[in-house]
């Protein structure tokens, strides 16, 4: 009855006899100043490490990064040391010391613990960001955007898309620059010279002479102004520009059995890259490099085109700018041996991707038989299912030869996709139509200028809409 008159326990009491109640050390924290440090380390530890993205909250606006420093041992005596460096992580960013900071994240980032784990490579990428480090800021957030807190989302997605543009990854500037590589097809297409006209016959054999000019091919062309003249007369089609978009849709429709996403799902993948030489091989190769690498991979080229010494040297060229690792032998070593040794050092090193560079002469085709199925024997016996993509690269400018060693080059081996280099070069694009028509094979990647950046994934609206684009006045 005398209850009414009992002095509430104070709160320190309460958590003196039971310590186990993390809400009550928060409120403490929060009511106490003085008592702040220790109370926001037991709302870590009587949670079990439940609310640390409430505690780190809290130490960033009560401001008390030193404060905390001395109990961080009974972090670690009491939850692990991969709290305790997460912790010690925030004062010595908070000190300024980025390198040790990261590095202490670096001890928790793969905690089983995922709000620690997702922390800790959430500090590792803001600090790369500050340093400017942005492929490095880019890769943290890569590994954790399969994890994002629902409170994180947002911010989440701001900063990837931040680090997107300055690494250039975004897609309005690549774009332009593909549309920019399409100009000299489109040029010689000229198909905005056919707009506003009557459909008569004169109008189709234009058409099929503009069409096989741009080296879409024959038989290409003969199925493409079949197929217009006859929905021409089943629609009544009267104006030309009905039938571009008529033509237009079917170029899509036609392409789009050409789409292919780039494989690269298991971990290590390899890519072993055939073409003959001239063609933009290693061009292609250190492009594709520089771009798995910004978006996180970790990647090593093995220079398997032993044949000439200018082969290793360029393709060493090529692994600098990218800033990947390149293993390589001497001229005339056996190519498989050189891919074995890669091989070696992606296991002992953990890498995701291994690009193989392979010899270019395709006037010696048994030879060429023999190294390639070998190289392939040789990844397949280390990896298993590898490699994940056979990429025949070819050079646009060849229009049709480029058709008839893309046919050789199937004797030798299965391809699972092409690269079609210097399309920014050569008013004859229409050989990606051609390709796509007459091999079935899918077109993953076009190359479109010289610099690292130029190259892109091959995307069959984006390149039917450049060769309609009407150029500016
Ligand atoms: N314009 C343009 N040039 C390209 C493109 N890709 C490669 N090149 C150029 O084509 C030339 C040959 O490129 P490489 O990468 O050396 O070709 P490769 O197949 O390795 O030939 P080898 O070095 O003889 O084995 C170089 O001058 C490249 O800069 C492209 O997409 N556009």
């Amino acid at each position: 009855m005398f209850g009414f008159f009992r002095r509430k326990p104070k709160l320190e009491d309460e958590l003196k006899k039971n310590p186990y109640q993390p809400e009550k050390w928060l409120k403490l924290a929060e009511k106490d100043e003085r008592k702040a440090p220790e109370a926001i380390i037991n709302t870590l530890i009587y949670s079990n490490g439940e609310l640390l993205d409430t505690v780190v909250k809290k130490i960033k606006s009560f401001a008390i990064f030193r404060e905390i420093e001395p109990f961080i041992p009974k972090v670690e005596e009491k939850l692990g040391k991969e709290y305790a460096s997460f912790l010690l992580g925030i004062v010595e960013e908070y000190k300024g010391n980025l390198q040790k900071a990261r590095n202490l994240y670096d001890v928790a980032r793969n905690s089983q613990d995922s709000t620690l784990s997702f922390l800790s490579n959430y500090y590792i990428a803001s600090i790369y960001t500050k340093e400017e480090v942005y492929d490095l800021a880019y890769k943290a957030l890569k590994e954790i955007e399969e994890k994002v807190p629902e409170n994180y989302k947002l911010e989440f997605m701001v900063k990837k898309r931040e680090l997107e543009e300055k690494l250039g990854l975004s897609g309005s500037k690549l774009l332009k620059s593909f549309k920019e590589g399409l100009k000299k097809t489109r040029d010689a297409l000229g198909l905005s010279a056919f707009k506003g006209r009557e459909v008569d016959e004169s109008l189709f054999e234009e058409l099929e002479e503009k069409l096989i000019l741009a080296d879409v091919g024959v038989n290409t062309t003969l199925e493409l102004i079949d197929y217009l003249r006859n929905e021409a007369k089943k629609r009544k089609i009267k104006s030309s520009d009905q039938l571009l978009e008529l033509l237009k849709g079917k170029l899509k429709e036609m392409l789009s059995k050409c789409r292919g996403s780039f494989n690269i799902s298991e971990k290590p993948s390899v890519i072993l890259v055939l073409g003959v030489n001239g063609v933009g091989k290693t061009t292609t190769i250190g492009k594709l490099a520089k771009q798995l690498k910004e978006k996180g991979y970790c990647v090593v080229l093995a220079a398997g085109d032993t044949f000439r010494a200018a082969a290793i040297e360029q393709l060493e060229v090529w692994a600098e700018r990218a800033g990947v690792r390149i293993i390589k032998g001497q001229e005339g070593t056996d190519p498989a041996a050189v891919v074995f040794d890669a091989i070696q050092s992606v296991k002992a090193k953990g890498d995701d991707i291994l690009i193989v560079d392979t010899a270019g002469r395709l006037h010696n085709k048994d030879r060429l038989m023999k190294e390639i199925h070998k190289i392939k024997k040789v990844i397949g016996r280390e990896f298993p299912g590898q490699p994940a993509e056979i990429l025949l690269v070819l050079d646009a400018n060849t229009g049709q030869n480029a058709i008839s060693q893309a046919r050789a080059f199937k004797e030798i081996t299965d391809v699972t996709g092409i690269a079609l280099t210097k399309l920014d070069g050569t008013a004859k694009g229409g050989i990606v139509i051609a390709i796509c028509n007459d091999l079935k094979i899918p077109i993953k990647l076009v190359g479109i200028g010289e610099k690292i950046e130029d190259l892109r994934k091959f995307d069959p609206k984006e390149f039917v809409e450049g060769l309609f684009e009407v150029e500016k006045e």
